[in-house]
């Protein structure tokens, strides 16, 4: 069914801290908590290694402090790797592991492979520019020039994100949680990236907002066939979103499979819990 992967990773990892013999000791044998008591390390992402293919969700799900958002960050570039090789399937990257660019190819990325939906839409959204002003912003990093063409586009991501268009001129920071998502989303999308990452994008929403943002990005992909990478502590927003889950707990991967198969019969004691804490 699926193709090559359009982003590989590789044993990604990122340390808070200088290490030191002890935790470089038991790290060759595997940490089984990502600190070092003696030195005080974190090892938030540990030899972490996935592919992810065209036109899929995959979803990664995990505790607080199991190294996801950590992880977002170093594939977006908001954080450098300590060691570690991530490829996309992009002819004009010439295969190299795209952690090591230059930070001119890194924006590159960002502006034209990658959209990024923080948890936090501070993170992601100037709060206090027009909604349409947000979505010029990305237009113009991505090299788009033309004033009215970035207005027609704005206006159709803000219809299809149900943002009204009489309230197009007005700021997120007067929105609430949801339409501020939503206008995030309308941003992330509009250099039609061929790779989405979201990030805890429905934590902090009430229940029924939430549901609309994630019918939100299920018809997105449906209909615009993006990958995407969907980060959550909450397993019920990965079984509603992700065809593929990688499970995520002290920085490194302990089970990954097919949504459907990790609900019916997870292997590892810590996903069983997240399963049974479903029913
Ligand atoms: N700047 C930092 N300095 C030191 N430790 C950090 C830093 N950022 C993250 N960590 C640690 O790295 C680990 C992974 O954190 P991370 O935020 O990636 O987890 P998470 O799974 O996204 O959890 P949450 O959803 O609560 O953010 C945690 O132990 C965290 O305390």
């Amino acid at each position: 069914m699926y193709e090559e992967p359009i982003l590989s990773v590789r044993n990604l990892n990122r340390q808070f801290g200088p290490g030191c013999h002890q935790c470089n000791q038991e790290h060759d044998k595997g940490l089984e908590k990502n600190y070092c008591s003696n030195c005080g390390t974190v090892y938030a992402c540990q030899d972490v290694s996935f592919d992810l293919f065209p036109g899929e969700i995959l979803g990664i799900v995990g505790e607080s402090g199991s190294g996801k958002s950590t992880l977002m960050q170093c594939l977006y570039f908001d954080a450098d790797v300590t060691s570690g090789e991530a490829y996309i399937h992009d002819a004009a990257l010439d295969g190299n592991n795209v952690f090591t660019l230059s930070s001119q190819r890194k924006r590159y990325i960002r502006n034209h492979t990658y959209g990024m939906v923080y948890q936090n839409p501070v993170h992601g959204l100037k709060m206090n520019f027009s909604s349409i002003g947000n979505i010029a912003e990305k237009l113009i990093a991505a090299g788009n020039r033309n004033v009215s063409e970035m207005e027609a586009i704005g206006k159709d991501l803000l219809e299809s994100v149900h943002i009204p268009l009489f309230r197009m001129k007005e700021a997120p920071q007067n929105f609430s949680g949801g339409m501020q998502q939503r206008v995030q989303i309308a941003k992330a999308l509009s250099n039609n990236p061929p790779i989405l990452f979201l990030d805890e994008v429905t934590t902090g929403l009430d229940l029924s907002v939430q549901a609309n943002v994630l019918d939100l990005i299920k018809k997105i992909q449906r209909e615009l066939g993006i990958s995407m990478i969907v980060v959550s502590h909450d397993l019920a927003v990965i079984r509603m979103l992700a065809d593929r889950t990688v499970v995520m707990l002290n920085g490194s991967i302990i089970e990954e499979g097919l949504t459907d198969q990790i609900l019916e019969d997870p292997q590892h004691a810590y996903t069983q819990q997240l399963v049974y804490s479903l029913l």
